[in-house]
């Protein structure tokens, strides 16, 4: 068996929506399909990844590099020992070839994305879903197919004033959300503070409200939200500083000794070791944010799951960016904590398959065969359409 074609594609997941650092009007994605010869159903076994929101597509690093290393390659070499299936870590480590370590910028994203597509294509050829593959490789054998999800939101949009930020988070919770999330640090402090009052008028007993301000404050900013921030009871206060400033993320648990997240811009395993060692972050309470999709894929999720347990991290403190099934799929086989999710953006791509209810905050993983993404129409037409 081998992998004949890998296909990809950029495509747009724009909008008017901006954060407190970037807007989206421009935003896209690259859709990858690796195509087998190994033939289910009457039709060749296709692998499907994409990344996620806020890295843009990545086809020339792929089309430059990552891909003709792969077709360049003897087939059997990427294969499992059996030889009856792909070995994503023989593929990855085809794809790193005469890549220098370090400086990880927007490499990840690439390999992260074909990496995914190579993971749905080995899980589908074993005729399983990604999450019981991973389970009985890596896992305690028993996935747990129910997993904790958020509703992420509350972007800047133009003209949405308090009530319709307000109706905006209502609806997530009417569609089962008891956790959403809302920007931060794209307005002044007072009015932030404004627009936070407003979300928790509508919330109930037991929900709560996440604030993100995407990596835009310098330290003084950062503590003195910290310390506005304090009176509330947030779910978390998620990646205050730039992403690589380890320093002021150490610093801001002397002003916050509530929950923080941060680590959706740390792209490999040495960037989320360097967090964990010089970050100050607090195994008891903060969560880990780490998307597979941006960062080298699950092959590198997987050392960065065996680094967070040899620093004395459980996994159910990581709770990925992005909103994809991918990491759904790792929830529910390794652990996690949780997952993102979009209700209202980046669609199709991210969201759950088709009859997928959440309630309480968690969704429920239905038996389909490698991610699912065929249980998924809108999305699964993209899809298709790549791969045809
Ligand atoms: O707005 C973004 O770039 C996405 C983000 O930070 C998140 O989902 O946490
Ligand atoms: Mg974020």
């Amino acid at each position: 068996m081998k992998i004949v074609e890998i296909r990809e594609k950029t495509l747009p997941i724009s909008s008017s929506i901006r954060n407190a650092y970037i807007d989206f009007s421009k935003m896209t994605l690259s859709l990858v399909a690796v195509i087998t010869d190994v033939v289910r159903n009457g039709k060749p076994v296709v692998g499907y990844g994409f990344n996620s929101n806020g890295r843009y597509g990545q086809g020339n690093l792929m089309r430059e590099r990552f891909i003709p290393r792969i077709m360049a390659a003897k087939p059997d070499s990427l294969l499992d020992d059996a030889g009856t299936n792909l070995d994503p870590h023989k593929i990855w480590d085809c794809m790193f070839t005469n890549e220098k370590p370090g400086g990880h910028g927007e490499r990840s994203v690439a390999i992260g994305t074909i990496d995914m597509a190579v993971w749905d294509a080995t899980a589908k050829i074993a005729d399983k879903p990604l999450f019981q593959l991973l389970a009985e490789r890596y896992g305690n054998g028993q996935p747990n197919r129910k997993v904790f999800v958020y509703a992420a939101g509350g972007y800047y949009h133009p003209g949405q004033n308090l009530d319709a930020l307000k109706d905006e988070m209502r609806s997530y919770l009417d569609r089962g959300y008891s956790v959403v999330k809302k920007k931060i640090g794209g307005a002044s402090l007072d009015e932030d503070l404004r627009r936070i009052d407003a979300v928790l008028s509508v919330l109930q007993d037991g929900q709560k409200l996440c604030v993100d301000a995407n990596g835009r404050f310098d330290m003084d900013t950062a503590i003195a939200y910290a310390k506005a921030l304090s009176q509330y009871d947030l779910f978390w206060y998620e990646e205050a500083g730039d992403p690589l400033d380890f320093e002021l993320q150490a610093m801001l648990r002397n002003y916050y000794d509530k929950p923080m997240a941060t680590g959706e811009n740390l792209f490999s395993m040495q960037d989320a070791r360097n967090l964990v060692r010089y970050g100050g972050m607090r195994p008891d309470r903060d969560w880990l944010q780490f998307d597979c999709a941006l960062s080298y894929g699950l092959v590198e999720y997987l050392r960065t799951l065996d680094m967070l347990h040899a620093h004395g991290w459980s996994p159910n403190r990581c709770i990925p960016h992005g909103g994809h099934q991918m990491s759904l799929n790792i929830a529910a086989g390794l652990g996690l904590g949780g997952n993102e999710s979009y209700p209202d953006l980046f669609q199709p791509f991210g969201g759950f398959p088709d009859g997928v209810r959440v309630e309480n905050s968690y969704v429920t993983l239905p038996d389909l065969p490698g991610i699912g993404f065929e249980g998924k129409a809108d999305l699964y037409r993209e899809m298709e359409a790549l791969s045809r």
